[in-house]
């Protein structure tokens, strides 16, 4: 925590040095009290003759130090702050950082509840324990150290009054305290199990409610809810026990100071002045040790989130870069956080240029999610050639998504190993890994900004890239385009960026350095993923911003951004994970056509459940139980794999329709693209979106 702490120190030290002046003014008043009743009201050393002058005089003193004291306070509470709020701020980030470095077995071993939990609540404990540790603390050690030393000065009895009732009030901190501990810990595992489920439950709040379950889910929530509100009323118990002892305790100081001091001033030992300072010393060392408890609680609870905390910063990630880096994206700018923190890492590493051709080995793969005994995948052996289109098809669960999931090293292989073009992806440079592969999941999770952002999302390198020029990477010929559109260099041909389009009006002149051309080479992706045609219609077209996961567009809409964003992003491996399942056929049709006319470089792998899906791809994969069983083209499986022929005879009517989509699609190319088009599509968007 110090490496936090010290990044702030300086704020935490002038905050201390304003709580020393404010604790200061605090002990000066009790003094300037015992003058204004012993000198200035009663005359004791004036033979009984007041002084109202000095009453002012006093007075106005006090008011001074009230004045001055607030002051002091009031700054001490802005240093404070800035110390405990920036630290606030670095700790989230690097927590967020963290989190984006983690593999995903390790973001399902904490659970997205608990991470949350740890970014918000934990990191505001740490924050509030920073915070009363600077205030507090100082302020209590101060108050107790000076009161002490100001009751000595009035009557040493007063002092070991008070020091006798200390360790009664230290005592029954302790003891609380020791019973607090484990309820704190216990408090934060409830909330993460709170969050899990709100959470889950906003998430599928649809669902829910499609199943009337609602009920049943208030149920669940009001019980995670009921734990952790018993283990707080178990906190809120243990301290309406402490709270009172510890007030009994400072009630009887002063009535022993009372007492004592009233026998004193009838002796003539002491003046009622002195009696009113010393009770005011003490009730203010009383109520200091009172705040020690509190602080110790928001201390404890503090340490316990730094620990939670702790545990995330200190984990190492599971998926590591190695020295290989692609040629094309070797001089980008690396914006991601696990580059952030390997950049030392990279330094000592001689760093490996490679070219990316999309050439894809599995040799002898096998592959057990962890804390699994069975293997999902067993022993695959796979070659795919760069611009080959590869489906995988298999029954549910087979091992398809599985088997993808290895190549962008999303998982690391149990044994064998995944090369591209020769290389293990172990070896590779993880963010120049992934910038190499484009994929487009069967959930589209798009953002709550327009469309045109959803789509320009996964290119966004060049966006962040803040020093020198930002380099993409063509699908097509595996070279590196420059990001001239910010240094106004740019040909057209370079502004149209990864994707290798069919001739369109080309920017010229002026725009093709303005914010056009990017404009253009989405609106081109968007082509492509047939999404241009239910875009363009939209009152904002390309503006238009999409809610929240996209919830204000239908499956085949989000499907299709997600297309376009990967044609977009035009890496040399095009992943498609049952990514056209709500397109009808022959919106999908469509796609892979002018993605294979686009991108005939791109090595493509389509995941699919439809025999129309996947049917023009140069080898269909019959996957079977982690196994690949069968590998051959349409036409071979058709005559030689008994699963395939299965599969087709359950969708022949699909194929059917299939091949009428095609024959369709071959005729319009034959005429000039009329409107039309953009009609049929929605309307056989509609169909495929209800698929
Ligand atoms: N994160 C995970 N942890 C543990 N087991 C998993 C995990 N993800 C998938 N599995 C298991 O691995 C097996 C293969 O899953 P995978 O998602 O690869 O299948 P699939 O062929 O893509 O299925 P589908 O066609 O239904 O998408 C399944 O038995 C599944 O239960």
């Amino acid at each position: 925590m110090w490496q936090y702490v010290k990044r702030y120190a300086h704020f935490a030290f002038i905050a201390a040095l304003f709580m020393g002046g404010e604790v200061l003014m605090d002990l000066i008043q009790p003094g300037l009290m015992r003058r204004i009743v012993d000198d200035g009201v009663l005359g004791l050393n004036n033979n009984g003759v007041g002084n109202l002058e000095l009453v002012w005089h006093l007075g106005i003193q006090m008011i001074g130090m009230v004045l001055i004291g607030c002051c002091f306070g009031s700054l001490n509470n802005v240093f404070v702050n800035m110390a405990s709020q920036n630290m606030g701020n670095d700790l989230r980030k690097d927590m967020f950082r963290k989190i984006m470095t983690f593999s995903f077995p390790q973001i399902d071993r904490f659970g997205a509840g608990s991470l949350i939990t740890r970014i918000t609540n934990d990191v505001t404990q740490v924050e509030r324990l920073i915070a009363q540790f600077v205030r507090g603390m100082v302020r209590t050690v101060l108050m107790t150290i000076g009161s002490l030393y100001f009751m000595f000065t009035l009557s040493p009895d007063f002092a070991f009054i008070v020091l006798g009732a200390l360790p009664f009030i230290i005592g029954a901190m302790y003891f609380a305290l020791r019973k607090l501990n484990p309820l704190f810990t216990l408090q934060q595992e409830k909330l993460d199990v709170v969050n899990d489920m709100l959470q889950e439950d906003i998430s599928a709040i649809r669902i829910i409610k499609a199943c009337v379950r609602e009920t049943y889910e208030k149920l669940r929530f009001g019980k995670g809810n009921d734990d952790l509100i018993k283990t707080q009323l178990k906190v809120l118990l243990t301290l309406a026990f402490l709270n009172p002892l510890v007030n009994m305790v400072m009630n009887l100081s002063v009535a022993a100071i009372l007492w004592y001091g009233a026998r004193d001033v009838m002796e003539g030992a002491a003046s009622p002045g002195s009696i009113m300072a010393a009770i005011t010393y003490t009730t203010q060392l009383l109520m200091g040790i009172m705040m020690l408890m509190m602080l110790f609680q928001n201390i404890s609870r503090g340490f316990i989130s730094w620990k939670r905390l702790a545990t995330v910063l200190h984990l190492e990630p599971e998926i590591q870069d190695g020295k290989f880096e692609d040629k094309d994206c070797s001089n980008v700018s690396d914006f991601s956080f696990e580059n952030a923190d390997a950049a030392g890492q990279r330094s000592e590493n001689t760093t490996k240029i490679i070219n990316t051709q999309g050439h894809i080995e599995f040799v002898n793969v096998s592959f057990t999610y962890p804390g699994s005994q069975k293997p999902v995948l067993e022993h695959i052996n796979l070659t795919i050639n760069p611009g080959e289109t590869i489906a995988i098809m298999g029954s549910t669960g087979s091992g398809k998504t599985t088997l993808i999931n290895l190549i962008p090293r999303f998982y690391d292989v149990t044994e064998g190993s995944v090369r591209i073009d020769g290389v293990d992806v172990r070896d590779y440079k993880v963010s120049s890994l992934r910038r190499r592969i484009a994929i487009a999941l069967q959930k589209s999770e798009l953002f709550s900004t327009s469309i045109k952002e959803n789509i320009a999302w996964g290119r966004r390198e060049s966006d962040e890239t803040n020093t020198g020029t930002a380099t993409t990477c063509d699908s097509k010929t595996g070279t590196a385009i420059t990001d001239k559109t910010k240094t106004g260099t740019a040909s057209p041909d370079e502004l149209r960026g990864n994707v290798s389009l069919p001739n369109e009006t080309e920017p010229t002149g002026s725009d093709a350095h303005s914010n056009t051309a990017a404009d253009a080479d989405i609106e081109r992706a968007a082509r492509i993923a047939q999404a241009h045609e239910f875009i363009a219609p939209l009152e904002q077209g390309y503006d238009t911003v999409v809610a929240e996961r996209g919830m204000s567009l239908s499956g085949g809409q989000k499907q299709r951004i997600a297309l376009a964003r990967a044609v977009l992003k035009g890496s040399p491996i095009m992943i498609f994970d049952d990514a056209t399942s709500a397109l009808d056929l022959k919106t999908e049709a469509n796609f892979y056509n002018e993605l294979a006319k686009t991108s005939p470089q791109s090595t493509k792998i389509i995941v699919a459940q439809r025999i129309a899906s996947v049917r023009r791809a140069n080898r269909i994969l019959i996957l079977e139980s982690g196994k690949i069983v069968a590998e051959g083209t349409h036409k071979e499986l058709l005559k030689s794999c008994a699963i395939y022929q299965d599969i087709y005879q359950s969708q022949v009517g699909d194929i059917a329709q299939h091949e009428n989509a095609t024959q369709t699609e071959n005729a319009n190319t034959t005429q000039p693209k009329a409107n039309t088009t953009s009609k049929e599509a929605d309307a056989s968007a509609k169909g495929g979106e209800r698929a």
